[in-house]
């Protein structure tokens, strides 16, 4: 006679919080005894794949299933979760290592707890019983916990229920794959079957890349760009979500002590906001402020529908057509795709993202109306399909190098290089020496005290420093957990750059971890690395004049003005005949370098006396001059070319032509550095 027990298949989630294209739920569902598998929901149907193949033993016999979505206690504070606010949490507080932030900041926790109930409802609305369990504490433990609480119920004779396996989906970080190596572990202890799959939310499926092994992976991205093109090839069908899965078990074990899960949406998102509350201000003394009449460029919520929902009106809106020419802008929604946060929670895949294209390439679905609807692949889409590459490239970078992204010298240590390190062309095979950074804890040997850098790095993080484009960057992430490629760069090499503040990157990238909606481990901390210099690529590092920058891509000021309101009633043009406007060169100068503007000015915008106005961080100087050609070099947005020839760059062009006299460059101390 056939067991009649509950066999439950426990799926643990981590960034992998969505229905459609997961590898995991539709295994699930079609190895369930029930199958009635039917349609897939997703713009992308005819590229599906309704069969994947997974051998016979790793399919273990089941009658339900049990997805639980962890919020990992070192990486998310939890203690917002305790149900007595008298009760400690056993958890270290979940800060970084070397600034001491909170690792999940206000922004990111909101969006991922919606994108867990956005799933728990999907979940739900399936119909069949199915429901998604949210657990917060350290993965492992999250894990016995379930394990032991299932024996004990079974052993009072409360319950029949038998974990037949544990599934999760494998993760690059160092601290996931110990989470991942703890529950094999468990698992095999208490003799359950486990699997980790692979994890499907890159753009090139791990299994189809030409690597023997990842330390062939080149070192440099164009390489690795060449030996995949025609990337448009290259993406492996998406997998449909499922319409039908396992109910829930009948009997499922609670949050362990001495935490309790909300039972809503809201409450969810409190409990996870709640110890974050206790310093608004970051330490700050001058936290930036919401600038009146300012929207974010980053307005979407968490969650598998809206990650749905921003790519079809991408696409039929026309913005990922035009994306090319859009990609260096600052303000507004629809410059870029804004998928990065979806991308990183795992709310949507890169392949569905391309099969989207695809569909709109080959003229089906969405974007009709569109002017290249049905045309093939334009220049917007194959430069979406480019960063989407960049994605799964730094997620590579970190498998090859691992846990040395996070040491101050990055990978950059030159006994640990090989020849084949080094991009040929470029013939850099002499390694510059160590760099140094001032650091916020001890001093850095370069004359730097510690007061004084993070004293610095607070007027840096309060978007004071006096330069118009850090500033607006750095006021715009804080509000609201989102800032451009374009304006990331520029913070990460001011920040890092010797000849600008000449700080830590790690305490940079740690804010940033704390900051962003769309923190990824790896497009995090390896963009941090590349732009100061540490990283695989053999360039050293990427030196951007902000000033020069905002003059090619924030040209009418308009940016600086969006998050800089001190600085809005600065008229920018001055008449020079009868209805003739003309840009007021020294104004605009003024606008990306307060300390440029005359007294009159100063005056007139309430600036005189203001720290970031009268002291800046660093002075650059930088003049305009007429019908000359530009002079000096800089770091190019990632060595594309056609990234620095933007919308912005030719406006500029045609106005102004600037020389460029950046050897100046004065880091303020001291008795003027405020
Ligand atoms: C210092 C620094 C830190 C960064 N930290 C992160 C991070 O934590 N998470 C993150 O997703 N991106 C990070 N980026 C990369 C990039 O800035 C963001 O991916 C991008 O701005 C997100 O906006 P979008 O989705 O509109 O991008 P789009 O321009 O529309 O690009 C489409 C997608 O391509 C990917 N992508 C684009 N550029 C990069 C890149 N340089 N590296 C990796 N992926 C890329 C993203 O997934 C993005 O969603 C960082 C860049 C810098 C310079």
């Amino acid at each position: 006679m056939e067991d009649a027990s509950p066999r439950v298949l426990l799926y643990i989630l981590r960034r992998d919080v969505r229905l459609a294209d997961n590898p995991i739920f539709h295994a699930a569902s079609t190895n369930f005894k029930t199958n009635t598998f039917t349609k897939p929901v997703h713009a992308s149907d005819t590229h599906i794949r309704n069969h994947i193949s997974v051998p016979d033993q790793d399919i273990p016999s089941f009658t339900h299933l049990l997805p639980v979505y962890i919020l990992p206690s070192n990486q998310v504070e939890v203690s917002g979760f305790l149900s007595d606010s008298t009760t400690e949490s056993p958890y270290p507080k979940a800060q970084s290592r070397v600034a001491g932030f909170w690792r999940t900041g206000h922004h990111r926790a909101q969006f991922m707890a919606e994108g867990a109930w956005d799933l728990k409802e999907k979940l739900q609305n399936l119909g069949c019983g199915s429901d998604l369990q949210i657990r917060v504490g350290k993965i492992g433990e999250v894990v016995e916990n379930i394990l032991q609480w299932y024996t004990d119920e079974k052993n009072a004779g409360r319950s029949t229920v038998d974990v037949a396996a544990i599934w999760m989906t494998a993760d690059e970080g160092s601290e996931e794959k110990e989470d991942e190596a703890d529950v094999q572990r468990i698992s095999s202890e208490r003799e359950v079957a486990f699997k980790a799959w692979a994890d499907e939310k890159y753009y090139i499926d791990n299994r189809d890349l030409p690597l023997h092994d990842i330390a062939d992976l080149p070192n440099v991205y164009t390489t690795y760009r060449k030996s995949l093109e025609p990337l448009r090839s290259r993406p492996r069908p998406s997998i449909p979500a499922p319409t039908q899965l396992p109910p829930s078990p009948p009997e499922i074990p609670p949050q362990n002590h001495p935490f309790e899960i909300p039972t809503s949406r809201e409450g969810l998102i409190k409990a996870l906001l709640q110890p974050l509350e206790d310093d608004p201000k970051h330490g700050l003394q001058h936290p930036p402020q919401w600038p009146p009449e300012t929207k974010s460029s980053h307005p979407f919520p968490g969650g598998e529908a809206a990650a749905h929902e921003r790519l079809r009106y991408l696409i039929s809106d026309g913005a990922m057509s035009t994306y090319k020419t859009t990609r260096n802008g600052m303000v507004g929604v629809d410059y870029s795709t804004k998928l990065s946060g979806f991308l990183a929670q795992g709310h949507i895949t890169a392949r569905q993202i391309h099969w989207s294209m695809m569909d709109f390439e080959e003229g089906r679905g969405p974007g009709e109306k569109i002017a290249d609807y049905g045309k093939g692949e334009n220049d917007g889409t194959a430069g979406v399909r480019l960063e989407l590459l960049w994605r799964d490239y730094m997620h590579l970078c970190a498998r090859k190098f691992g846990n040395r992204m996070f040491h101050l010298d990055g990978i950059q240590d030159p006994s640990k290089r090989t020849s084949s390190d080094v991009e040929p062309e470029t013939h850099h095979e002499q390694r510059p020496s160590r760099k140094r950074w001032k650091r916020v804890h001890q001093s850095g040997g370069l004359g730097d005290t510690p007061e004084r850098t993070r004293e610095v790095f607070g007027r840096f993080r309060s978007g004071r420093t006096g330069i118009g484009l850090i500033d607006a960057a750095n006021r715009e992430v804080f509000l609201t957990g989102y800032t451009s490629n374009r304006a990331r760069q520029n913070v990460a090499s001011f920040l890092s750059n010797s000849s600008h503040l000449g700080i830590d990157w790690r305490v940079g990238a740690e804010w940033y971890e704390y900051l962003l909606i769309d923190y990824d481990m790896a497009s995090n901390w390896g963009n941090w690395q590349y732009v100061a210099g540490v990283g695989n690529d053999p360039r050293q590092g990427r030196v951007f004049n902000p000033v020069k920058q905002a003059l090619d891509y924030d040209p009418q000021g308009e940016y600086i003005k969006t998050w800089v309101p001190e600085l809005r009633q600065l008229p920018l043009t001055k008449s020079v005949a009868m209805k003739k406007q003309e840009v007021d060169e020294q104004k605009l100068m003024g606008l990306y370098q307060a300390w440029r503007l005359g007294d009159w000015d100063k005056d007139r915008l309430g600036l005189r006396g203001v720290e970031w106005v009268e002291w800046p961080l660093v002075k650059i100087q930088f003049s305009v001059s007429r019908g000359r050609g530009r002079g000096g070099s800089e770091g190019r947005g990632r060595g594309r070319a056609w990234r620095g020839r933007s919308r912005g760059n030719d406006r500029g062009k045609k106005r102004l032509e600037l020389e460029k006299q950046m050897e100046n460059v004065q880091i303020a101390d001291g008795e003027n550095g405020g």
